[in-house]
């Protein structure tokens, strides 16, 4: 059969699909993650009709990064058979000022990917050393990169700025926002499963190892919490969100850091794992009884209410407010919590559908609807990546 496979690392987990390409489009084979990379490591893939394929799990010592994770993931991807692999799709997360769209990949594409490894240094790399791999394995399997940031490149630019003077825009420095290919899934899977909502005005929290928030207006994104990097907005398991850069400043000047250590602070030991000092896992934090990961959980929920309060204000009222990615997905606690913030703008939870997990946690007079919606970045770009090719060879 031929095959496309879809390739998403993000900061804790490896997720891939393996979609055959049939007549009727695509046809789901393989649905897989290695998950809680780097303290719960665990490889789970399910086939079409939901068997299990594989659920092997590993000491934290044996896939303590995503390069691990890929590694262990290509050997038993390996191991599948009857697949003719036509083409891969890439999860970038970064795709500059030059990419609002998905491209195939060729060196050019690659070295200008490259380029803004420094401004998403817990993904590029990662996004970028499959598509290498592929290239050296497979140079005739064509590859398409689809980026987190593509979705948001319709910001108007006075939402899109930093106050700084103009050049620094000019530059390319500006707010992208991420989770772009979470929250083009969401708004198309909202159109159907809630159409009013869908063309009025939404907020879609995606929380998982990363997070952020996107105000979606009649289904296209118009503010984000993210910006220039991964970094702003919401704390995450190992980021802080937003942060006067003020501290930066002080931490160089007046406490002698390096950039590279602060690069370091912000990027793998901020976040709930930082505050908390016990996880970036909001599983161990949600199971743990010591009152510092209460303290890291408080300040998340707060965090999400106030940026959430924020994004209402940008699209001036709210009809839906949406609950996906790992943690939004998962977590009827958080949810709940989250929802307590969001009462002042009419929402009122349903406990009961909130502790079933969906897909409708509000009540039937709530003024605003509340939806859990499972993500699904890599059917995002199997559809992205099977049109490139299919316009490509046509
Ligand atoms: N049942 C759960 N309760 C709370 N948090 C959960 C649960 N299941 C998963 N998570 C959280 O989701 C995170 C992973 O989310 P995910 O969206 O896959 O992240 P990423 O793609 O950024 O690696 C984990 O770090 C974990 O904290
Ligand atoms: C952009 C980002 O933070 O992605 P993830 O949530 O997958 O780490
Ligand atoms: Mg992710």
């Amino acid at each position: 059969m031929d095959a496309l496979l879809v390739v998403n690392a993000g900061s804790s987990s490896l997720k891939f699909q393996v979609f055959g390409i049939v007549a009727a489009g695509l046809a789901r084979q393989v649905r897989g993650q290695i998950g809680g990379i780097g303290t719960r490591p665990r490889l789970q893939a399910k086939g079409a009709e939901g068997t299990v394929l594989v659920d092997q799990s590993y000491a934290a010592e044996a896939v303590r990064d995503l390069p691990a994770a890929i590694a262990a993931a290509r050997e038993w991807l390996l191991t599948l058979d009857g697949l003719e692999l036509r083409a891969i799709g890439h999860r970038v997360v970064h795709g500059g000022p030059d990419y609002a769209q998905p491209v195939l990949i060729d060196a050019t594409v690659l070295d200008r990917l490259a380029s803004y490894q420094d401004l998403a240094p817990l993904h590029q790399p990662n996004n970028l050393a499959p598509i290498r791999l592929a290239m050296e394995i497979n140079p005739d399997v064509p590859q398409v990169a689809c980026f987190d940031t593509a979705f948001h490149r319709g910001h108007a630019e006075h939402t899109d700025c930093y106050a700084l003077p103009r050049t620094f825009y000019d530059q390319g420095i500006r707010r992208y926002g991420f989770h772009g290919l979470s929250y083009e899934y969401i708004a198309e899977r909202l159109r159907e499963i809630a159409p009013g909502a869908a063309g009025g005005k939404v907020i879609v929290a995606h929380l998982g190892s990363g997070a952020s928030m996107c105000a979606l207006s009649d289904g296209r994104s118009i503010e984000s919490t993210m910006g220039f990097t991964a970094l702003d907005g919401l704390p995450m398991g190992t980021r802080p969100g937003q942060l006067d850069p003020g501290v930066v400043l002080y931490l160089i000047s007046e406490k002698g850091m390096s950039a590279d250590a602060v690069s370091d602070l912000l990027y793998h030991d901020a976040g709930l794992k930082g505050l908390s000092g016990i996880s970036n896992d909001m599983r161990e934090l949600l199971a743990s009884d010591d009152p510092r990961a209460a303290f890291a959980i408080a300040h998340f929920v707060h965090r999400c209410m106030l940026n959430a309060g924020m994004l209402a204000a940008a699209l001036g009222g709210l009809d839906a407010f949406v609950f996906t990615a790992g943690v939004g997905e998962n977590s009827a606690p958080i949810r709940a919590r989250i929802a307590e913030g969001l009462a002042w703008l009419g929402a009122e939870l349903d406990p009961t559908a909130n502790d079933a997990g969906g897909p409708l946690i509000s009540t039937a007079t709530s003024r605003v609807a509340l939806h859990v919606i499972p993500t699904d970045e890599e059917l995002m770009i199997a559809r992205h990546t099977l049109a490139l090719i299919s316009t490509h060879h046509a």
